[in-house]
């Protein structure tokens, strides 16, 4: 008789219905694959009765999930609930102190928690697992601690959220607009609660700053993360974008440098031919480079009940196999504090500016990027309006400390009418 493994799951929405559905559907496949029979004790969600298409009618009910995480009958704490503080984060919390081990999806809990939960599961003997929070289905956690754990990571970078991906490919490929392709997102079911979280780009900050403490050994460092969503994002950038051989997406990159560790999620021009410029719909990328390995490209479901669910079920199974690693592939105590370090890497970047359209108008904004030693590569002004005319510059590779200097600058000239838009051109 194979030894129990028992779950204690609190919330039970698009995440929480996939994994019981596995545990009751599969339970023969997890127990041949981890010698243990796994079953669920109890479960939790704000309203009891509600059909979930998935039979609850064995388990133990508890309306509280920190008397959920707590109970005598549950060996693991599946929390699946979301929100970054409150009942999630004190369910998780009380799971851990009582020596329990704890699996979650939530991205925003331990993005703003994540280095002091991993502090308590490691005072508690306990560990914390959280593959399904970076990228949904796609393992880039156990790929990082475990299979790539003999390198050295030089750079991670990652599309790794849904909604914002959609919107983009849609309004380029589908030719709708804004507004349109984020209904579409929405019925889809891709959004946060708050999709400001999606389209704002902090969702894939969450994830960005667990990605990048696993890869470096660095202490969570979201408020270091550098944001921008997609708000400022034309279909006029994306058609310029395109002209230019370009696909824009919301990247996240995350690189040591000399300077410190460089988090930033932001809309950034990446090749079209690039395994990232193809990434279509609301899948997800991961790219990871290493010392030893070179470029590994990861590519997958990142939302949804299955992949999601997936993902949860794989820390489920490591548990059960009795695979005690700590939270981030190694003790919580040994992520080093990064020292958090504003995107400065070198890049070419992609300016969208309206300029009055005056003598002089053109020449005072090279000069101002000149000044602050940036160099221009290409430069088109395209279309007219009435007294104005947008103009689109490429520079050259320059830090972001210098173009803001020159961003400036311009503004101060006097002749740019409408903020200049500023993508990264990220060489992938
Ligand atoms: N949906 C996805 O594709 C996806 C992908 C990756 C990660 N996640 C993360 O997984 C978690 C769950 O996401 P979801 O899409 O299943 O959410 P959901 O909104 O579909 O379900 C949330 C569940 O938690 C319950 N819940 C919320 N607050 C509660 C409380 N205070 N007490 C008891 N129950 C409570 C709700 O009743 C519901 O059953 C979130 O952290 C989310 O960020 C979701
Ligand atoms: N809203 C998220 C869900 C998965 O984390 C996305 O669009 O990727
Ligand atoms: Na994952």
């Amino acid at each position: 008789m194979s030894q129990l493994l028992r779950l204690g799951i609190a919330g039970l929405g698009t995440v929480g219905t996939g994994v019981v559905k596995i545990v009751r559907q599969k339970a023969p496949l997890l127990t041949e694959r981890s010698g243990r029979s796994i079953e669920i004790s109890a479960v939790s969600a704000r309203t009891r009765d509600k059909d979930r298409g998935v039979n609850l009618s064995s388990y133990a009910w508890e309306d509280d999930p920190v008397a959920l995480a707590t109970r005598e009958d549950v060996d693991v704490f599946v929390e699946l609930m979301g929100g970054s503080d409150g009942p999630a984060k004190a369910a998780v919390e009380a799971a851990l102190k009582a020596g329990k081990d704890v699996v979650t999806a939530n991205k925003a809990m331990l993005a703003h928690h994540g280095q002091a939960l991993a502090a308590l599961a490691e005072a508690h003997g306990a560990v914390l697992r959280f593959e399904a929070a970076v990228a949904g289905g796609i393992p880039v956690i156990k790929a990082l601690t475990e299979g790539l754990a003999g390198n050295d990571i030089e750079r991670v970078m990652g599309v790794m959220n849904g909604t914002c991906n959609y919107i983009l490919t849609r309004m380029e490929d589908g030719g709708l607009t804004y507004d349109e392709a984020f209904a579409e997102a929405d019925a889809l079911g891709f959004l946060e609660a708050d999709p400001q979280l999606d389209v704002g780009g902090i969702d894939a900050g969450h994830k960005l700053s667990l990605l990048s403490s696993i890869a470096f050994g660095t202490q969570v460092n979201f408020d270091a993360v550098e944001l921008e969503g997609i708000g400022s994002v034309t279909i006029e950038d994306i058609r310029q974008a395109a002209d230019m051989g370009f696909r824009i997406k919301l990247l996240g990159v995350a690189r040591m440098t000399g300077r410190g560790l460089e988090q930033s999620m932001a809309p950034c021009l990446v090749p079209a031919n690039s395994p990232l410029g193809q990434l279509q719909g609301g899948t997800n990328m991961v790219v990871i480079e290493g010392d030893q390995v070179g470029q590994i490209v990861m590519r997958g479901a990142g939302a949804g009940e299955g992949p999601t669910a997936s993902a949860v079920m794989g820390d489920v199974m490591d548990v059960a196999r009795g695979l005690r690693v700590s939270t981030f592939g190694r003790p919580a105590a040994s992520l080093v504090e990064a020292v958090p370090a504003r995107a400065s890497t070198p890049a070419p970047y992609y300016l969208r500016m309206t300029l009055a359209d005056k003598p002089g108008a053109l020449a005072k904004v090279a000069t101002a990027l000149g000044e602050a030693g940036v160099s221009i590569n290409r430069m088109r002004q395209y279309g007219h309006n009435d007294d104005s005319a947008p103009v689109l510059i490429v520079t050259h590779k320059t830090t972001r400390n210098a173009l803001d200097q020159a961003l400036a600058a311009m503004e101060a000239t006097g002749v740019v009418i409408t903020a200049p838009v500023a993508l990264r051109i990220e060489e992938v």
